[in-house]
């Protein structure tokens, strides 16, 4: 029987790191929904036009992508697992273009961020914020710009006929992206589980976060990320979003347990297979 392919909805188009991402999960053969936005492809999943999302959590230069903490809340998805990838960010130009051509530099605001250090170098590159890193190669493809450069992975000099002029510009080598992967609902899968993502609201007192937290190191569960974001409207007040791994299940369920009566808006927002290979 032939099963039907993942479909995967993306911030960006094809060849985007994203898409990279999804490869890297899921393996080549998903249908990939190109979304322009991180909120599109939540409403893509929403409406069921895609069964996941792959979302971009963090990076280990330009640090976390805090809005998206507050749609995964927002539209209660459940995180079905990660990917870690590599990111190695380059320059590509039309065939022919020298660097000495280039007045302009494009990208994804959080790319660029990667390689700041690089651009400190050359101040006469004006760098300008776009969408997804693809879909600059492809604006330099399409509009046949030669004094443009797009800053992006090799996927998309290939798929754009684009000619890398420098490579790895990215200001530490050691680059990766987490990338979270949603669905709309949780689903009771025969796969190993020894992650898990929750998050939860404390009272504004004395020793409220620690006494959480010290429940999982009792049990040896291991915190491997704590994220805090603000509730909106309510000064002092705070989401703390906390990623744990653990060796035994019964140690996580009964710190789960505990941990219940400390919080308040506790919400396990999934359990799934750690993943952080690079
Ligand atoms: O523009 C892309 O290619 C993306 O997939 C976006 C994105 C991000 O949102 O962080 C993905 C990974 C890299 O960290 C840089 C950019």
């Amino acid at each position: 029987m032939k099963t039907k392919k993942p479909r995967v909805a993306i911030q960006g188009i094809k060849a985007s790191f994203h898409e990279e991402a999804a490869f890297k999960f899921f393996g080549r053969e998903i249908e990939t929904i190109e979304c322009t936005s991180f909120k599109q492809t939540c409403e893509v999943l929403e409406n069921d036009d895609a069964d996941f999302v792959i979302m971009a959590i963090e990076n280990s230069i330009a640090g976390s992508l805090l809005p998206n903490y507050t749609l995964i809340r927002d539209y209660n998805f459940a995180v079905y697992g990660e990917v870690y990838l590599p990111i190695q960010l380059h320059l590509m130009a039309l065939p022919g273009v020298k660097f000495d051509d280039i007045k302009f530099a494009t990208s994804h605001p959080i790319a660029i961020r990667q390689c700041v250090d690089f651009f400190d170098d050359y101040p006469n590159i004006q760098v300008i914020e776009s969408s997804d890193t693809a879909a600059c190669a492809k604006k330099i493809r399409d509009e046949q710009l030669t004094d443009t450069v797009a800053i992006a992975n090799t996927l998309a000099a290939e798929l754009y006929g684009l000619n890398i002029i420098e490579r790895r510009i990215e200001s530490n080598k050691k680059n990766y992206t987490r990338f979270l992967i949603l669905q709309k609902d949780k689903t009771e899968d025969s796969k190993k589980i020894n992650k898990a993502s929750i998050c939860f609201q404390v009272g504004n007192h004395v020793g409220a976060l620690s006494k959480v937290l010290n429940i999982f190191a009792e049990l040896n569960v291991n915190l491997t990320k704590i994220q805090s974001m603000p509730v909106l409207g309510k000064r002092n007040e705070y989401y703390f979003y906390v990623d744990m791994e653990w060796k035994d299940m019964e140690n996580y369920d009964t710190a789960i347990r505990k941990a219940l009566k400390y919080t308040v808006n506790f919400n396990i927002m999934g359990e799934y297979e750690k993943n952080d290979k690079v």
